[in-house]
This record gives structure tokens, C-alpha cells and sequence, in this order.
């Protein structure tokens, strides 16, 4: 049995439904990167694929991006408008077919699931420990596991350990994706206020946080809006949120009328 690839439940439906917008909104102007105040800067990021078909999938288009040092800012946007690709740019796991591109460094990518981590989480690995001895199959160990660390309150602890791996590393830049899809309403929180502590605590490090969940955005300095592979608004998470509930708001006259 492989114990790192225990699993949580998948969360409920993501709370951003797919919008669309045909202009950019509010972005920031991208000029040169300001190295002593910005610790990620992207400038006209392009990426796509090849298809089995033997053609171009674009997925970004154009796609500029840039977040003052220190402060923890929110990458939001429907499914599949291209958040984990940017993030994995950013983070060096994927090149851009071109842009520019400024990350600080030490920078470390934590995945939404933690068992996807290069240094495992050990959590349940080590709680799992000493059900070696007895004759159980696979769902018994994950589920007495998630019953064991539910007893304890410590759910949520993968994921803080991935995280605490990175601070560990003296990171400057955390690039984090969608940490909390597969964490319950209180654990989900717990492990947001940990990000942040660990952001203000230090005073030096940056992080840009990939969610689908709004009522995240009270915990960032800034947010992101993407739609179809690029930034259509950038800026104060309180007007993101307002132009996300207007969107979702026409979505549903849409599909009600
Ligand atoms: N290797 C790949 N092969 C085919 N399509 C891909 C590949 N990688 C990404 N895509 C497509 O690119 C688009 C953007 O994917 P990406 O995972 O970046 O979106 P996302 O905004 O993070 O989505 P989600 O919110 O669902 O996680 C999606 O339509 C996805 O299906």
C-alpha cells in the first residue's frame, strides 16, 4: 500500500461559475520590473500546447500579472481559464512559448494535493504507522486515519506541513494551489490564517494563492481575475469580489430567462 497517497474527499462545487467578460476591466499597466518592490512580475505571457491532433491549444494569451513584495494576493477565475498554468510558470515547472518573466527566489510551489509535494508531507504516513501490523485493506487505513486526525483536530495538517517545508527552505515567493479544495470549512480557514501569519510574521515573503473560494479574499492584500488565459482584472480584493457577484448575478438571470 502506498500510505502518501492517502486522499481526502474532493470539496463541493467551486463557487465561481464561468463567466465571461469580453474586455479588460481594471488591469495594471505593465512596465519594466520593479525588483526592490515586486516579488512576481509576468509581462505578455504566452503558453499553449500541442494537441494529439497535431494543432496549437493556447492557453494563456497575453497574460500579465505582477504583486508587490510581502504581501499575500489571490489568483481567481472559472475553471480551466488557466490559474494552475500561470502559477506553474511562474514557479518554473512549465516554460512560456514567450514573455518575460520575474520571480524572487527561493521560490517553492506547494500543490493543492499534498501527497504531490517532492518532499512528502508525513503526516498520515506517520499516523498510519502502526497499521502495518494489521491485516487492512487500503480504504480501512485511509479512513481511520481521517478519523484519527479529525479526533485531534488536525485535518488540515498536510497541507501546513507543505507549507511550513517551504517556509523552512527560507522561500521569499510561495506559489500555492488551491490549497484548500479538499479541506472542510474550519480547516480551510485555519490553513488561510496560517499562510498570512507566516507572510506578516516574516514581513519578506510573497505569496500568490490560487481558490476558488470568495470568502478567502478577506484574508489578501491584493487579487487577480482571469478569464480565458489572461489577467481581465487586477487590484483590491473588494472590488473583485463586487465585479465577481455582478457576474454571477447576470449569469443567473441568463440561465433563469
Ligand atoms: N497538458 C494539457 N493538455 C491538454 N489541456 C491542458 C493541459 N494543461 C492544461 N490544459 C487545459 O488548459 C486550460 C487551463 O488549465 P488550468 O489547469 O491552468 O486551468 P485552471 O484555471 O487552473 O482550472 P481549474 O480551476 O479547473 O483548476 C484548461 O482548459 C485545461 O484543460
Amino acid at each position: 500500500m502506498n500510505l502518501p497517497t492517502l486522499l481526502r474527499a474532493p470539496s463541493p462545487t467551486p463557487a465561481i461559475p464561468p463567466l465571461h467578460c469580453t474586455k479588460s476591466i481594471t488591469t495594471t499597466s505593465y512596465r519594466n520590473p520593479n525588483t526592490e518592490n515586486h516579488a512576481i512580475w509576468g509581462q505578455n505571457l504566452n503558453y499553449s500546447i500541442k494537441t494529439k491532433q497535431g494543432g496549437i491549444l493556447p492557453i494563456l494569451n497575453n497574460c500579465s500579472i505582477q504583486i508587490p513584495s510581502g504581501q499575500l494576493w489571490m489568483l481567481l477565475g472559472p475553471n480551466g481559464c488557466g490559474k494552475s498554468t500561470l502559477l506553474k510558470i511562474l514557479a518554473g515547472l512549465l516554460k512560456t512559448t514567450d514573455g518575460n518573466i520575474y520571480v524572487k527566489k527561493p521560490k517553492s510551489f506547494v500543490f493543492q494535493n499534498p501527497d504531490h509535494q517532492v518532499v512528502m508531507p508525513t503526516v498520515e504516513a506517520d499516523v498510519a504507522f502502526g497499521l502495518g501490523k494489521f491485516d487492512l485493506t487500503y480504504e480501512e487505513v485511509k479512513s481511520r486515519v481521517a478519523k484519527a486526525l479529525d479526533a485531534v483536530g488536525m485535518s488540515e495538517y498536510s497541507q501546513r506541513v507543505a507549507i511550513a517545508g517551504a517556509l523552512a527552505e527560507a522561500c521569499k515567493v510561495l506559489l500555492l494551489d488551491e490549497l484548500t479544495t479538499f479541506l472542510d470549512e474550519s480547516d480551510q480557514l485555519g490553513v488561510v490564517k496560517a499562510v498570512k501569519n507566516s507572510l506578516t510574521s516574516s514581513g519578506e515573503v510573497t505569496a500568490l494563492w490560487v481558490t476558488h473560494r470568495l470568502e478567502e479574499l478577506e484574508y489578501a492584500d491584493g487579487a487577480i481575475y482571469m478569464e480565458d488565459g489572461r489577467v481581465v482584472m487586477d487590484g483590491d480584493p473588494s472590488t473583485i469580489l463586487e465585479y465577481i457577484n455582478r457576474q454571477q448575478a447576470l449569469y443567473i438571470n441568463q440561465i433563469n430567462s
